[in-house]
């Protein structure tokens, strides 16, 4: 016969027991939902792979989070160049190309940490690591990537324990993921030229703001280059429109091949191009100009068959003074201003030049200034 009085105290116990699972429970169902919050609230990529980098790691109190991601075309890694100043790098996020079978696995994988075996998905590498986790990110039945977590307790992930909250929020995170994405996908449409895919006008003039802020704030150095092909007309009129885009989508590759990948290169109009130079100066720019104007009139376009096409491009350089009065607005548009002047003064000394507006040939300014005061367009 079982004593009443034992039975009550191990009923007690038991009912304690599961009241205290239920509480936990309700304490992390709120810290997922919260979290979940902040997910779905992200406004940008960059912003979203933090808050799942650092903030998750902080809110879950594990000692490593690290995000794999597939990237075949790039993409996220130029989305990330364009929002950091041209460097994809962030701490815990791993860019594949192509996913690895052996580290992004179609269903959880919970247990003992592999150190061997992790070191591709976990970089920054943790040290002392005893248990792991792998989530499969999907979208559509197919699989992006992975979210992984490392713990210095053994029994922190096991393959016993339960996935039902993490898994959920690995689903959301895929949904932000994709969401944001094609958010970044059409702001890019917005900012980006359709034939040469380069950044248009209105980006340009935004970004020259931002730089220019930069500048006031760290008195670093910014050039910027007005470049515009020669007698593109006579192009045009003699072969067609057709081949007048293909050279300016050519001149567009020749450009980008000698600028790193901060510099910021976009359309302005019709047969004019643009590029700022962060953290460069006028003589660093002039070097530039030079390379790029000589790379454009050593290629030869070919023209159907046998034809071969020659074209120069015309180029003005300028710097903004790092100790500039006036707002960012003013600074940029003087800059834009200084370029353009320079180009001006290349097309008047007789195309195929770089001309800075620190080595502007006198008499041309005086030419140019007397037609401004007379109010004519300088055609
Ligand atoms: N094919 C093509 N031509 C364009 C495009 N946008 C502008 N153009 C042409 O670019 C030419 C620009 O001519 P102009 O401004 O007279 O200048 P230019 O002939 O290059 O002469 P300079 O600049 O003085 O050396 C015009 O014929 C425009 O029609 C475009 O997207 N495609």
């Amino acid at each position: 016969m079982t004593d009443p009085q034992a039975e009550i105290q191990l009923l007690r116990r038991q009912m304690q027991s599961l009241m205290d699972e239920a509480r936990l429970n309700e304490k992390k169902w709120r810290r997922f939902e919260q979290f979940e919050k902040q997910l779905i609230a992200t406004r940008s990529l960059p912003e979203l792979i933090r808050v799942i980098l650092e903030d998750y790691k902080t809110a879950c109190e594990t000692d490593a989070v690290t995000l794999v991601l597939c990237d075949p075309e790039r993409e996220i890694r130029r989305i990330l160049e364009r929002s950091q100043q041209g460097s994809a790098e962030v701490p815990g996020l791993v860019l594949m190309e192509k996913l690895d079978a052996h580290h992004t696995k179609p269903a959880p994988y919970l247990g003992p940490f592999d150190a061997e075996m992790e070191r591709a998905i976990f970089d920054p590498w943790p040290t002392g690591c005893q248990s792991m986790i792998l989530l499969p990110l999907m979208r559509q039945d197919e699989l992006i990537g992975s979210l992984n977590m490392a713990s210095s307790t053994a029994e922190r992930f096991t393959a016993d324990s339960s996935t039902d909250f993490i898994e959920r929020l690995a689903n959301i995170f895929s949904i932000c993921l994709e969401n944001s994405l094609n958010h970044e996908r059409l702001k890019l449409v917005g900012l980006t030229d359709p034939l040469t895919g380069i950044y248009n006008r209105r980006y340009l003039e935004t970004r020259c703001q931002e730089e220019a802020a930069h500048v006031r704030r760290y008195r670093s150095p910014l050039s910027c280059m007005f470049l515009d092909i020669d007698k593109f007309k006579r192009i045009n009129d003699s072969f067609g429109h057709n081949i007048g885009d293909k050279i300016l989508c050519s001149v567009t590759a020749q450009i980008k091949s000698q600028l790193r990948s901060n510099d910021v290169l976009a359309r302005y109009g019709g047969e004019e191009f643009v590029v700022l130079l962060p953290q460069t100066g006028i003589r660093g720019a002039c070097d530039i100009a030079e390379r790029i104007r000589r790379t454009v009139a050593e290629q030869a376009f070919q023209i159907g068959r046998e034809d071969e096409l020659k074209v120069t491009i015309s180029i003005g350089v300028a710097q903004a003074p790092v100790d500039a009065d006036g707002d960012e607005r003013t600074v940029a548009h003087q800059l834009l201003a200084a370029a353009d002047e320079a180009l001006y003064l290349a097309k008047e000394s007789g195309r195929n030049k770089v001309v800075s507006d620190h080595n502007r040939p006198a008499s041309l300014v005086a030419k140019r200034s007397l037609i401004s005061f007379l109010g004519f367009n300088s055609a």
